[in-house]
């Protein structure tokens, strides 16, 4: 054991030694931007967040601005708190700022190197890239509509049934919507209840892959010549390896599952590119490609629209009824809301916009890293430091969303030229998706998704909170969320009541879809796109 930590120590030292020098010649350039007062060797660490930290680095971000450094032993990060900061770091000098930070244990040894969202800005990252673009940009997303509307009546006759008086059940009918739209679009297949074993699995995966992930459990992941040591002094070694086999058998059975479903979907089109172009992928690395994407698409999408169910019962009502009243005057009672009502219903994409900015469902968005030194506004921005774009920050900056950014707004977002001229949408920096070119492939996905749901609901139902066991209503805390990538809201009931006869009337007789043809939707989709 003695000689493990004196193998430990000796790393350390090595591993920290260009830091330690690094320090010494960075006082004779350019300042660091500034940060909390940090501590010899430790630097922060004493004060990093436990949780949450979105939070703290926004109160940072209130005392030394738009860009703070910090530096957790040895480790440089950068939290820029401003869109412009980030535009101006992660997109426009995206070349630069586009990696990820390594987790050796979970991303390198766990995952073969091949989970998306933490792949090395390389070469083989973007021809993923281009895969994923094949299937994510705006004219493929524009083919997904008829499918999400007709995702979206399951939920509206599902909510109906289930009258959604628990979280629980209310969670589970949107997340059952979003998977079925995924799952259908990337595999071919529908998820008809939140209790399907492909989900029950894919989310049984991830919860462990959030455990190798976290931060600090694997000293390899900060000293990574650890991995040196045999494998009976290394646990690491054969946690990440089980973890693996069960990645790859989830990723690779959906893929196969997908190959042989009936229509069109991602996994064959992306096959079809691979092979056109004599791409060499083994099956393994396209199944994570595929499974990685429908993991980033499900919860983040999910979770923004419990976000919107909050906004409903617990902000001012003003905005439901207002979008209520639009929805009435542009759809009537005798029919859903669908996509060609968009145009109209400038409103509805404010609201979207407002979901997207007030409970931003990744508040510290995903860090991104730069290998080499750089300068910004007048400040050194070190070589290895892992750049954070505080979506939390940068989502209630008054000097872009005005004063009342706590507030549900929708109107924030919209603008007309005067009195008898359209409202539209006002050019405000799009939020809630990061930056540059790890910035979210799936943007108008999601931004589809979200429009259809949040009409749709809006239109058939009345929202409250759910009642308590003496019947009176239960007091939701907004700010109440879980700690992590995506951010959650903490279990709360809401009952969704039909606005009258006539919302129940058409939801009773259009929207049950279990046993209608889907297949044929995938297949109209795969004509359009001209790939069946
Ligand atoms: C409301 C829903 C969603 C939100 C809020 C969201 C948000 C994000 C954010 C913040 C990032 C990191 C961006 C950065 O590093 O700068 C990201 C990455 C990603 N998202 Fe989304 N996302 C959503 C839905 C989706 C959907 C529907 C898909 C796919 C269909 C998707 C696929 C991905 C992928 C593959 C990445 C990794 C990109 C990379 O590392 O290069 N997301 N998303």
């Amino acid at each position: 054991m003695s000689s493990l930590l004196l193998y430990i120590l000796c790393f350390s030292i090595v591993l920290l030694a260009p830091f330690l020098f690094w320090n010494t010649s960075a006082k004779r350039k350019l300042p660091l931007p500034p940060g909390p007062p940090r501590l010899p060797i430790i630097g922060n660490i004493h004060q990093a967040p436990k949780s949450h930290a979105w939070l703290k680095y926004y109160v940072w971000g209130k005392i030394y601005g738009p860009v703070v450094y910090l530096n957790m032993l040895g480790q440089p990060i950068v939290v820029l708190n401003t869109s412009s900061a980030a535009h101006d770091l992660l997109a426009k000098r995206g070349g630069t700022f586009s990696d990820r930070p390594r987790f050796i244990v979970a991303a390198e040894m766990a995952l073969k190197g091949m989970h998306m969202l933490l792949r090395p800005y390389d070469e083989r990252f973007k021809l993923h890239q281009k895969l994923e673009n094949l299937v994510l940009c705006t004219r493929s997303a524009n083919t997904y509509l008829p499918f999400q509307e007709f995702e979206t009546k399951q939920l509206l006759y599902d909510l109906l049934l289930g009258g959604g008086g628990s979280r629980q059940v209310c969670h589970g009918f949107f997340e059952r919507t979003t998977a079925s739209v995924i799952y259908a679009l990337f595999y071919g297949f529908r998820v008809k209840t939140s209790s399907d074993p492909v989900l029950v699995a894919a989310h049984s995966v991830n919860h462990e892959f959030d455990q190798l992930a976290q931060v600090g459990k694997y000293l390899v992941d900060s000293i990574p010549l650890l991995n040196t040591l045999p494998p009976f002094m290394a646990p690491w070694k054969a946690e990440a390896e089980r973890h693996w086999g069960r990645q790859r058998s989830l990723h690779v059975g959906n893929l196969q599952r997908g190959y042989e479903s009936d229509g069109w979907n991602f996994a064959k089109a992306m096959r079809n590119y691979i092979d056109q172009e004599s791409i060499e992928m083994p099956i393994e690395e396209l199944a994570l490609d595929v499974g990685i994407m429908a993991d980033a698409a499900l919860d983040a999408t999910t979770e923004t629209l419990m976000w919107f169910v909050v906004g409903c019962i617990t902000a001012d009502q003003i905005w439901v009824s207002k979008a209520q009243h639009h929805l009435d005057t542009v759809v009537g009672q005798h029919r859903l809301p669908t996509f060609a009502d968009r145009p109209k219903l400038p409103y509805i994409d404010a609201i979207v916009e407002e979901v997207l900015r007030w409970r931003p469902a990744g508040p510290a968005g995903v860090p991104h890293y730069t290998k080499v030194e750089s300068t910004y506004n007048g400040y050194l921005i070190p070589a290895h430091s892992v750049v954070i774009a505080n979506h939390w920050s940068i989502t209630r900056d008054q000097s872009v969303f005005g004063s009342n950014v706590e507030e549900f707004e929708p109107e924030r977002w919209l603008c007309s030229a005067g009195e008898e001229s359209e409202t539209t949408l006002r050019a405000l920096p799009t939020i809630g998706f990061g930056y540059g070119r790890r910035a979210c492939p799936g943007q108008h996905v999601a931004r589809n998704i979200l429009w259809i749901t949040i009409a749709r609901i809006l239109w058939a139902f009345d929202i409250e909170p759910g009642l308590d066991e003496d019947g009176k209503p239960t007091i939701i805390d907004s700010m109440a969320c879980t700690d992590g990538l995506v951010s959650k809201p903490l279990p709360f009931s809401a009952s969704f009541k039909p606005r009258g006869d006539w919302a129940r009337n058409v939801i009773q007789n259009e929207c049950s879809t279990h046993d209608s043809d889907f297949v044929g939707i995938l297949a109209k989709i795969g004509g359009d796109l001209g790939s069946n």
